[in-house]
């Protein structure tokens, strides 16, 4: 069996010697058929938890609630969750408390999607009673059972079925769609938080033109914090290849910018992202407003946005002329190694030299003239040396030193 299930094939054995079950499950099994990546190995068994704490000497309770344990086995946790349905649902999101069942089959059927719904046991062989396999070569994404029961037991695997249209390119099966569509407004009982991982998901795939030409078509943005009335503009997000972004910054400053918010601020902070991210985008929106073509670029404004949010916005705005990024953002690279300093602090004087030399007290004068100084220096007027700043600064003729 090759890894990451290997290793974590201990877990397995060590579960069986004790006399429970225990499977492969969720999104390894279905990433391993699908020829990418695994993610987190997933382990479901019939042990409940306590007997999973007592049988390991390394475990950590992260979601006694649902049947959770993480197992620490050789440095890597893996999650062991027991066989569980999910019982009833009353507000449309998971459930507090889950009911476990002894049985695999049950524990699989309570599953979001059908190729989401396969076990593999110690020997590689699949248990697969809700035809995943099939999906996944059809390449579809179909609910396990009646969909419309799966999506009122929790709302966000609606945005899981379009984020994993965006991550593999399926299609949804025609029963899947029309229970989207019949049951998005249940979206509104979902935290921002949930949302929002899996929004980011979906920006991220290779299919996300895919994606959001279906968050229109089931009409689920409407849902989606602070895009309730942008239909047209989330129209035109479908034309552009998304996988030419390649940052979280370029991702949401590129959606903000084609959304023309007139407050990008309260919009991302309604998303709940982290305020490090919030004042990136602002940075990158900022320069899209000053910088309309490439010709817009100076040397003086490439020193004042500095490199990283220079080059996202520069991304952001080739994408949507239909310009080159690598090509620009190369051009962009030369230009910065092109300047003689990168940030002030690089300056060869600072304010103590200017008091020294004027023989002023210190004042907003100073911020002034050494913003001068950058500038010409910047510009290649002067060279960054001390010497010739000061005597640029200060011709010879008005100094009052003996030696001048
Ligand atoms: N709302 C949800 C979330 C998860 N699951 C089940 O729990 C598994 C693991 O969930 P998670 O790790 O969140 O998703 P993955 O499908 O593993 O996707 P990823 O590769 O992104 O982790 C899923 O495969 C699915 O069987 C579910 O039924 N309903
Ligand atoms: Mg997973």
């Amino acid at each position: 069996m090759k890894e990451p299930f290997q290793t974590a094939l201990g877990i397995i054995r060590t579960l069986q010697q004790h006399g429970h079950e225990a499977y492969f499950v969720g999104g390894a099994v279905r990433d391993l058929l699908l020829n990418r990546p695994i993610g987190d190995v997933d382990i479901a068994t019939s042990a409940l938890p306590e007997e999973v704490m007592r049988l390991f000497p390394k475990t950590i309770a992260v979601g006694l609630e649902h049947g959770t344990v993480a197992v620490i086995h050789e440095g890597t946790p893996y999650e062991v969750t027991t066989f569980r349905t999910e019982g009833k649902y009353e507000d449309y999101r998971r459930p507090e408390s889950v009911t476990f069942v002894r049985s695999l089959y049950e524990d699989l059927q309570r599953r979001d999607f059908t190729m989401n719904a396969i076990a593999m046991d110690e020997h590689g062989q699949l248990i697969d009673p809700f035809h995943g396999q099939e999906a996944i070569s059809k390449r579809i994404i179909r609910t396990v059972g009646n969909a419309k029961e799966r999506f009122s037991e929790d709302a966000l695997r609606m945005m899981r079925a379009l984020r994993f249209v965006s991550q593999l390119g399926f299609q949804l099966s025609e029963e899947t769609k029309q229970a989207i569509i019949e049951h998005t407004s249940l979206l509104a009982h979902i935290s921002v938080e949930r949302i929002t991982i899996e929004f980011e998901k979906l920006m991220e795939g290779p299919f996300a033109q895919q994606a959001f030409s279906l968050l229109v078509e089931t009409q689920l943005f409407l849902y989606l914090p602070g895009l309730r009335a942008k239909e047209a503009e989330l129209r035109t997000l479908i034309d552009y290849d998304w996988t030419a972004l390649s940052s979280r910054g370029q991702r949401w400053g590129f959606l903000c910018y084609m959304l023309h918010l007139s407050d990008a601020h309260s919009f991302l902070r309604a998303w709940k992202l982290p305020n490090r991210l919030i004042k990136e985008v602002e940075a990158i929106l900022h320069i899209m407003n000053i910088i309309q073509s490439y010709a817009d670029w100076t040397k003086e404004r490439l020193y004042e946005f500095g490199i990283e949010h220079s080059c996202a916005a520069e991304a952001i705005r080739s994408l949507i002329s239909g310009e080159s990024i690598l090509e620009n953002q190369n051009r962009l690279q030369q230009l910065f190694a092109s300047l003689p300093i990168k940030e002030r602090k690089e300056l060869a004087i600072n304010g103590k030299d200017l008091i020294e030399w004027y023989k002023r007290p210190s004042g907003p004068w100073i911020a002034d003239m050494l913003a001068m100084v950058e500038r010409a220096v910047i510009n290649g007027v002067i060279d960054n040396k001390k010497e010739q700043i000061k005597e640029w600064l200060i011709p010879c003729n008005q100094k009052h030193e003996k030696n001048c």
